[in-house]
């Protein structure tokens, strides 16, 4: 039995496209099926799976499906669940974008476990309505005998955001092999740990170790957590609109958070290859 998938990424984000629009397909999405498909070795390779679902086919989200036909089933590489994937959404969309399966001058709800999304074609980019923030409090993460201080954002998924002085693997931060030691206490579910290097005025750099799925290339809800965190580091007060340049080792990200607190995110998404899978 073979089933149809894509491969696509988002500034370098890349992941397996399962289209099982009623459900029938893929079942309950197994962990080890989602493990075989991410493998880069044994599989097609991937930070993670987006099952294309209709929203009404996905018991737990069915609810959402006055607001949004479809449904981002996300998993991480290691077959766990997370609210919310930001490279994903912005690849999800533009997989239904070339299929026609939705109106590219409309703006496109997308239903995810942190709710409804909505995503607007930006020329060749796309802009996704990420939600509100929520800034926590200071937090700690450690790697070997390191620690630095972070500040705890949630994005609908978790983020601790370390400023550091540099970002080079052979320095402090280095290689991210194993994920970055963090308080069970703040974090019981796991946590996305991001690095960050101020470059200029609301410019920064960043590298990341995802929960579920080890250092990734680029974290969309990482970036939109890490521009959170600079702009109150830099002292945004209530109802500014403020936007930061968030570079990322697969690419850039443009994060603005709205005066009335919405964060936006902007950023390409590209469908790389389609064909048949037997994982
Ligand atoms: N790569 C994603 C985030 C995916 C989920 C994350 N690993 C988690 O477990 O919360 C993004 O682009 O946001």
């Amino acid at each position: 039995m073979t089933y149809p998938f894509l491969k696509g990424h988002g500034t370098q984000n890349d992941f397996v496209l399962l289209p099982d629009h009623d459900g029938s397909v893929h079942g309950a999405l197994d962990p080890t099926r989602v493990r075989a498909l991410c493998d880069r070795r044994a599989g097609i390779g991937g930070d993670g799976v987006l099952r294309v679902i209709r929203t009404a086919s996905l018991p737990e989200l069915a609810h959402l499906a006055e607001h949004a036909e479809w449904c981002m089933d996300y998993r991480n590489a290691d077959g766990s669940v997370s609210e919310m994937c930001g490279n994903g959404i912005r690849v999800f969309a533009r997989h239904l974008l070339e299929e026609g399966l939705v109106d590219p001058a409309a703006p496109i709800p997308v239903a995810t476990r942190d709710g409804v999304k909505t995503i607007e074609v930006a020329g060749s980019q796309l802009r996704v309505a990420m939600g509100r923030p929520q800034v926590l409090g200071e937090t700690a993460v450690s790697v070997g005998h390191l620690t630095w201080a972070a500040r705890h954002v949630d994005v609908g998924n978790p983020h601790a955001v370390a400023f550091v002085d540099s970002l080079d693997p052979s320095g402090p931060v280095g290689r991210l092999l194993e994920p970055p030691v963090h308080d069970p206490a703040v974090y019981p579910l796991g946590v996305n740990v991001e690095f960050v290097l101020r470059r200029g005025d609301r410019h920064v750099a960043m590298r990341v170790h995802e929960r579920g799925s080890g250092e990734t290339r680029s974290c969309g809800t990482g970036a939109c957590a890490v521009a959170v965190a600079a702009a109150v580091a830099d002292g945004r007060v209530a109802g500014e609109e403020v936007t930061y340049r968030v570079d990322l080792p697969g690419g850039t990200l443009t994060i603005t958070w709205a005066a009335d607190d919405e964060v936006f995110m902007t950023g390409p998404a590209e469908i790389v290859a389609r064909g048949e899978t037997a994982l």
